[in-house]
């Protein structure tokens, strides 16, 4: 009780048998008054006092009626319409400072059996009063009335029946705790609803009593406990279905409150359960008052019947005993129900955690601060540690997170963020050994949103990492040398390329190809080779930032890939620069191939790269180009790409692809400069191939021939020159002024070594009709240079036919006497080159005195072209050479210029000029 509330009032004489009564109203949160027959309070509690604002200890003495403001019968207040227990109403109660206050009362009336008042009990509530406080109140008030009743009856002697009183209730209040108590140790609960039953029975022997509680259709009632009832009654009572007209219990259940059959005989609600009532009848049971039994909150869990051998109703302190049974029955039942949902729950629970330990995963659960909570059998093999160690400890100790505590922090982060997050992870178990993860966490959080803790699942992906690893390996890998290979090549360096651009940084690609390295599996076996390139390969490795890339392309061939040089494109070429010599000092050191030494060096070709702009094809073909430069220029050493080399080379490319369809698109021609005898007459002319170009004009000889040299398209390129110049020679047989002229060709070492080349120049001429003496075939000193014989016999056959031989640029190769003599030659030319410079020049003149004293001792004719001038022409005259050619009597022309030329006198040589060199 509070300090400050003073006791309210003395308790009257009859209730002081109760114990605990006093406390139980001065504690209650309702308010409650009890009062005499005459309706004077006898107590009020401090919650009335507190309600009505009354002072303290101010109530007690008042009447009743005092307190209402339109007592609504009569005397003493709202008038109760049962005998004992009315139903609640609300009414008016007049406050200290004359306010009114509506509240919920509970009356609880006590009359005599003559109809006399006896006094009650008020509840008073804001709400629905406080069932405990009710069940109490009825209780007490039962126990006040039946107090009074015989305090009235025995008149005489009213301590006595006061004793016996009193002991009955001490012993009810025992087997009520020893209930309680069994209650407490979960006893099992048919035992205590039997215990509850001998409780009343033993306290109101004349009174047989049943607990039926509601089965989970809620349609039926099922035999729960009933010692005292005869089994042959109870057979039929269990399955009772509940309804209106159900018997007592049946009603009572359906309805919900307490229901009276005073005699089963004559009752409508026993009167079609036959059944029921024929047994109840015949082992003389008559009367059944029957209460649901209700839980907390409110549903029905059953029923508590008392059974009276004689037609009777109950007293109010039979009610108040029935209602404090069904109390404790229904702790009981709600209590056995919770330890069942709970072990259930449990049962499940632990079943759910072996469905855990059976994963293979590790699951756990840890809360925000990384504290252990649940760590199942799959996280104890994963990570040594048993649920006992780990329980309880820090997820950061157990699982070494502070190995990378920034990447923990930011996964704290992100789960409390997004709720969820996964990654891989490499980690550790208890002994040391490693392993990798694919790490799932998730947040679990409280009803209110807020995060509780982490859930934790861990999946062992090791082997798989493993297998994509090889697989990846296989992929991007080169098997011998273990170097990225010309796929992952590609991707580092379109990486490489979008990385500079976006910093503005050069790049280098370096293309290193090892120098005559063929020759060592040739000699020593692929093994040796194979060895030579595993060393190699690591050697370059070796010279390498982390940065960079070393793949091997090919073969013999490895490409590296610098990123991100510093500074603009010639630092980048100089910081390329330095590293390509320093591959080739560590390629220069000895390799030791299984024994045998071996010296070896490589020759690089470097280009620089900025941006996306070029592919990676085009950047390996610039490197691979510059590489040729550097074998091209004997081999171990560095050539960087040049632009201009690029652009002569694409020029290069267009234009044979353009020459290629020349002859087809009849851009090809042929013009004819005259040849030219020491009287001025024309004796011939040669024939010089011109290439007029839709786009580009006249193309010179002096590009597109080598071109057409290099390309393989010199054969049919020449082919058709012959052709052309065999119809040329075909139609002069018809033009007088040109009939006996000769008509000289020039023809390339390809088409001069062609098998068939003798065949094919014959059916040329035998298909135009040219004459072949007419047709002079120039060769050049190359063709000498290999397979003399061939060239003999090829000469000798076509001379036969009466074509004659010009031996072209005579004195700038190499040939030597004895060629000249065994070959089958007409003419020998004396190039332009010396002609040029025969005045002037020493040397050139006594090369040309040499080739034209030459000539002429081996009867051949000899002529000279490039020829220029009159002093020119006068020193060849004036040294034996009588034919000429050069700009002198005209330039190369078109045909139908030559023809008019061809009847034209030229001047005769002069005599030779002074002071000849
Ligand atoms: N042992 C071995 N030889 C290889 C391998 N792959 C390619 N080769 C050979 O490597 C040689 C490459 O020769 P090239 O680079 O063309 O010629 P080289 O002899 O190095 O001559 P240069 O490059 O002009 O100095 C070829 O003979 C290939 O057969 C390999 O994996 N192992």
């Amino acid at each position: 009780m509070n300090a400050r509330t003073p006791p309210a009032g003395p308790m009257p004489a009859e209730w002081a048998g109760i114990s605990g009564s006093r406390e139980l109203i001065d504690r209650a949160r309702d308010g409650i008054m009890l009062f005499d027959a005459d309706g004077r309070i006898e107590v009020a509690n401090p919650a009335l006092e507190r309600m009505t604002g009354h002072p303290a200890g101010e109530l007690a003495g008042r009447m009743v009626s005092s307190l209402f403001e339109a007592p609504a019968d009569g005397a003493d207040g709202p008038s109760p319409e049962s005998r004992a227990i009315a139903q609640s109403c609300r009414a008016m109660l007049r406050c200290f400072g004359g306010d009114l206050l509506e509240v919920t009362l509970e009356p609880i009336r006590l009359r005599a059996d003559d109809g006399r008042e006896l006094g009650g009990c008020y509840v008073f509530a804001h709400g629905r009063a406080d069932t405990a406080v009710r069940d109490f109140a009825v209780m007490v008030s039962g126990r006040l009335a039946d107090s009074r009743r015989q305090s009235e009856a025995a008149q005489d002697s009213p301590e006595e029946s006061g004793d016996a009183e009193l002991r009955r209730l001490q012993t009810f209040k025992l087997e009520q705790a020893a209930i309680l108590e069994r209650i407490a140790i979960d006893a099992p609960l048919p035992e205590i609803l039997e215990a509850v039953i001998r409780m009343l029975e033993s306290y109101a022997p004349r009174y047989l009593c049943s607990i039926l509680l509601l089965d989970d259709s809620e349609t039926q009632l099922r035999l729960a406990a009933a010692p005292s009832l005869p089994p042959a009654y109870t057979a039929v009572l269990n399955g009772l279905r509940i309804g209106p007209y159900a018997g007592s219990c049946g009603a009572s259940a359906y309805m919900g409150r307490h229901v009276v059959a005073p005699d089963i005989a004559n009752d409508p609600l026993w009167h079609d359960l036959h059944e029921l009532r024929e047994p109840a009848l015949a082992h003389g049971l008559r009367a059944c008052w029957s209460m649901p039994i209700f839980s907390a909150a409110g549903t029905i869990l059953g029923t508590f019947a008392i059974y009276a051998r004689s037609p009777s109703e109950p007293e109010a302190s039979e009610l108040a005993l029935q209602h404090s049974c069904c109390h404790i029955a229904s702790v009981a039942i709600e209590r056995k129900r919770a330890l069942q949902a709970l072990k259930e729950n449990e049962a499940r629970f632990r079943e759910q955690a072996s469905l855990l330990d059976n994963t293979r995963d590790a699951i756990f659960t840890r809360t925000l601060d990384g504290i252990i909570l649940f760590w199942n059998k799959g996280a104890e093999r994963m990570f040594g540690w048993t649920r006992e160690e780990a329980v309880g400890a820090s997820a950061r100790d157990l699982l070494h997170e502070d190995d990378d505590p920034v990447s923990f922090a930011n996964n704290a982060q992100r789960i409390v963020a997004l709720g969820e997050c996964i990654f891989e992870r490499d980690m550790r178990d208890k002994f040391g050994g490693r392993f990798t993860v694919e790490y799932r966490m998730m947040l679990i959080r409280n009803e209110d949103g807020s995060p509780k803790l982490v859930l934790a699942t861990l999946s062992d992906i090791t082997e798989r990492k493993k297998a994509e690893a090889a697989v990846h390996q296989l992929a991007f890998y080169d098997q011998l040398t273990q170097l990225p290979n010309r796929r992952l090549l590609y991707e580092r360096l379109l990486h490489a390329s979008a990385v500079n651009g976006r910093v503005g940084r050069s790049g280098a690609l370096l293309l290193i190809d090892l120098d005559n390295f063929k020759t060592i599996n040739d000699t020593l076996g692929h093994d040796k080779g194979d060895a030579l390139l595993q060393q190699a390969a690591a050697r370059l490795s070796r010279c390498m930032r982390g940065s960079d890339t070393v793949a091997r392309f090919g073969g013999d061939e490895f490409v590296v890939v610098l990123e991100e040089l510093a500074g603009g494109a010639p630092a980048a070429a100089a910081r390329a620069e330095m590293l390509a010599r320093r591959l080739c000092e560590a390629l220069a050191e000895p390799f030791d191939l299984n024994g045998y030494e071996h010296l070896c060096s490589g020759s690089i070709g470097i280009t620089l790269f900025n941006g996306t702009e070029k592919t990676a094809d085009m950047l390996l073909k610039e490197a691979d180009l510059a590489m040729y430069r550097a074998k091209a220029e004997g081999r171990n050493c560095i050539r960087f790409f040049d632009p201009k080399m690029q652009k002569a080379l694409n020029r290069r490319l267009e234009l044979e692809a353009d020459l290629r369809f020349a002859a087809a698109r009849n851009e090809l021609l042929l013009h004819y400069q005259p040849q030219v005898d020491h009287e001025g007459r024309v004796t011939g002319a040669e024939a010089l191939l011109r290439w007029q170009h839709p786009k580009k004009g006249t193309i010179s000889p002096e590009i597109f021939i080598p071109l057409a040299e290099e390309t393989g398209l010199m054969v049919p390129i020449g082919q058709w020159v012959l052709g052309s110049a065999c119809s040329a020679l075909a139609a002069w047989r018809a033009d007088p002024r040109l009939q006996a002229l000769t008509l000289a060709v020039n023809v390339s070492i390809y088409e001069f070594r062609r098998h068939d080349f003798v065949e094919h120049l014959l059916h040329l001429l035998a298909r135009s009709g040219a004459d072949p003496r007419r047709l002079k075939i120039e060769i050049t000193e190359t063709v000498l240079a290999k397979n003399m014989e061939d060239t003999v016999e090829k000469m000798s056959a076509l001379k036969r036919h009466g074509v004659s031989f010009s031996l072209d640029d005579f004195g700038t190769g190499y040939s030597s006497l004895s060629y000249l003599k065994q070959l089958p030659l007409d003419q020998v030319k004396i190039d332009r080159s010396f002609v040029r410079d025969v005045l002037a020049d020493q040397n050139d003149a006594s090369i040309t005195r040499t080739v034209i004293a030459l000539g002429n001792t081996l009867g051949l004719e000899v002529i000279a072209e490039g020829v220029e001038t009159l002093e020119q022409q006068a020193f060849l005259w004036g040294h034996g050479c009588y034919a000429y050619q050069g700009y002198l009597y005209s330039r190369p022309v078109p045909e139908p210029a030559f023809r008019e030329l061809a009847g034209k006198r030229f001047p005769r040589p002069l005599a030779e000029p002074d002071g000849e060199n």
